[in-house]
């Protein structure tokens, strides 16, 4: 059986070639990220470039997600990292002002100094090193050390429980996003997203310049959990942002918080992602920790869509490795069965009602095939969210790009096919194309579920065929 877990790989010095890309493609890849925290734009656009070329050749469906930086802060450019001591001051300054000690370096918020107060915890690098602010002034603050590390260029800072006043989208936000709707990217990410409103805006942001990318909302902090149920049914896509979320709550929170919102975004009806430091070991060894072998299984097992790997493909020495790990973790749980949330899903239309008829229907059949006949990729997405346990998932679409958007849903392989004026040709093309592919054998029945029957007949209808 085909492995359903989908695999998102971030793009970075270590993988740029586009010989590499054709190789993290091969091992497994579905979905490419670009971190526009780090990546210039020519460098982005070139990486778009390498991908769907690499695709192409392939015939291959990869989805590229731009990620936006959003309101988040992070430490300057430094000429070359600080290595800290406990009890050493770090200053934090604005931009415009000068360093009044050796340890010092501007941050990318000029309104910090106002959102935070004395005895807050300062955290860099994804918990990598812990401050206290001791002193704020007007226009910088200063930060005793209280665990050694290095504190190196453009690293995260987190005050976790401090609201910052940022504005949902930044000036450098709108610049990526219209690169991102330049490159036609398949998946758009806010990061830091704290409300269903900030989804809005960056939808509409992308709708204002004719973006056609689907939403992914990011989920890293304490406000999005207040706000956890507007923000799933706003946005295309959840992330757990597992970097900044476990910073910004407590860490033993993180697989409660984790399970939760796949949960609920199984109830809703929405895609899930689970990223960050899923083979962080593997960014310098060759093979996984046991813990992480076992957080990998953990994400495949509660079905979560995608799972997504940053520093170990983007800077990592073993990025196919690390492709090849996943790959063979999720095939493994898969075969043991899942967590079941599938049958949590609120069936709230009566096209969701259809599409569970029709996963009960394949799901009864010995051998049986699931086809969904989409336009928008919407149906396929809420028969994917039902976790079909058929031997084969497909969905088939006209559109270029919904067929390399639902290559990031778990279960779905997208094909894309041009829908014949008349229903019983598109069928007889699904049947073909599936036993010219080898995912089925002449006679294997295969259930097609649609919304759509030809271009003048709109219905939804479940239908039974034999390949
Ligand atoms: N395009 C790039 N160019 C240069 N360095 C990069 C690039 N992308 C990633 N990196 C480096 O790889 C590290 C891991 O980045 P990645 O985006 O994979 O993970 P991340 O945890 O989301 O990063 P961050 O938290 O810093 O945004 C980054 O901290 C950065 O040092
Ligand atoms: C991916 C990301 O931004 C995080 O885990 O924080």
């Amino acid at each position: 059986m085909p492995r359903k877990t989908k695999l998102i790989c971030t793009l970075g010095p270590a993988t740029e070639s586009e010989e590499m890309i054709g190789t993290l493609i091969d091992a497994g890849t579905n979905v490419f990220r670009l971190n526009m925290s780090h990546a210039k734009h020519e460098w982005a656009a070139e990486m778009t470039r390498r991908v769907r070329r690499a695709a192409e050749q392939r015939k291959a469906q990869i989805p590229v997600l731009f990620d936006l930086t959003g309101p988040s802060i992070r430490t300057g450019d430094l000429e070359k990292p600080f290595e800290l001591k406990l009890g050493d001051v770090v200053e934090f300054r604005n931009s415009g002002t000068a360093p009044a000690i050796p340890l010092s370096t501007t941050v990318n918020y000029d309104g910090l100094m106002a959102d935070v107060k004395q005895g807050n915890t300062l955290v860099v690098d994804n918990g990598a090193l812990l401050m206290r602010i001791d002193s704020v002034m007007e226009d910088r603050i200063l930060c005793y050390v209280k665990t050694p590390g290095t504190m190196g260029s453009r690293r995260h800072i987190n005050l976790p429980g401090v609201r910052l006043n940022l504005p949902a989208l930044t000036e450098k936000d709108h610049k990526d996003l219209a690169l991102a709707v330049e490159c036609k990217a398949d998946y758009i990410a806010g990061s830091f997203v704290r409300d269903a409103a900030h989804v809005r805006e960056l939808r509409e942001a992308m709708e204002a310049i004719d973006g056609e990318a689907q939403i992914v909302a990011k989920v890293e902090d304490q406000e999005a959990m207040k706000n956890i149920d507007a923000i799933i049914q706003e946005a295309d896509v959840i992330m757990v942002a597992r970097g900044d979320l476990g910073v910004e709550i407590d860490f033993e929170d993180l697989p409660i918080v984790q399970r939760r919102i796949v949960k609920r975004c199984h109830e809703l009806g929405t895609r899930v992602i689970v990223a960050t430091q899923m083979l962080e070991s593997m960014i310098s060894n060759p093979t996984p920790t046991r813990a992480e072998v076992t957080d990998v299984s953990n994400a495949a097992y509660e079905e979560a869509d995608c799972l997504m790997l940053s520093g170990e493909t983007s800077v990592g020495r073993y990025p196919e490795r690390c492709v090849e790990a996943i790959v063979r973790i999720a095939t493994r749980i898969e075969r043991s069965g899942g967590l079941g949330y599938g049958h949590n899903v609120l069936l709230r239309d009566e096209r969701q009602k259809v599409a569970r008829a029709a996963v009960t229907l394949a799901d009864s059949l010995p051998e049986g095939r699931l086809v969904v006949l989409t336009r928008r990729g919407v149906l396929a997405n809420h028969v994917a969210m039902l976790r079909p346990k058929t031997a084969g998932f497909y969905a088939f679409t006209p559109n270029e790009r919904v067929c390399r958007q639902l290559a990031l849903t778990r279960g779905i392989t997208p094909f894309r096919m041009a829908f014949a004026t008349n229903i019983e040709e598109t069928i007889k093309r699904v049947g073909e194309h599936l036993v010219a592919e080898g995912l089925a054998r002449p006679g294997t029945p295969i259930v097609i579920v649609s919304d759509i029957l030809s271009d003048h007949f709109a219905a939804n209808s479940i239908l039974l065929h034999h390949a």
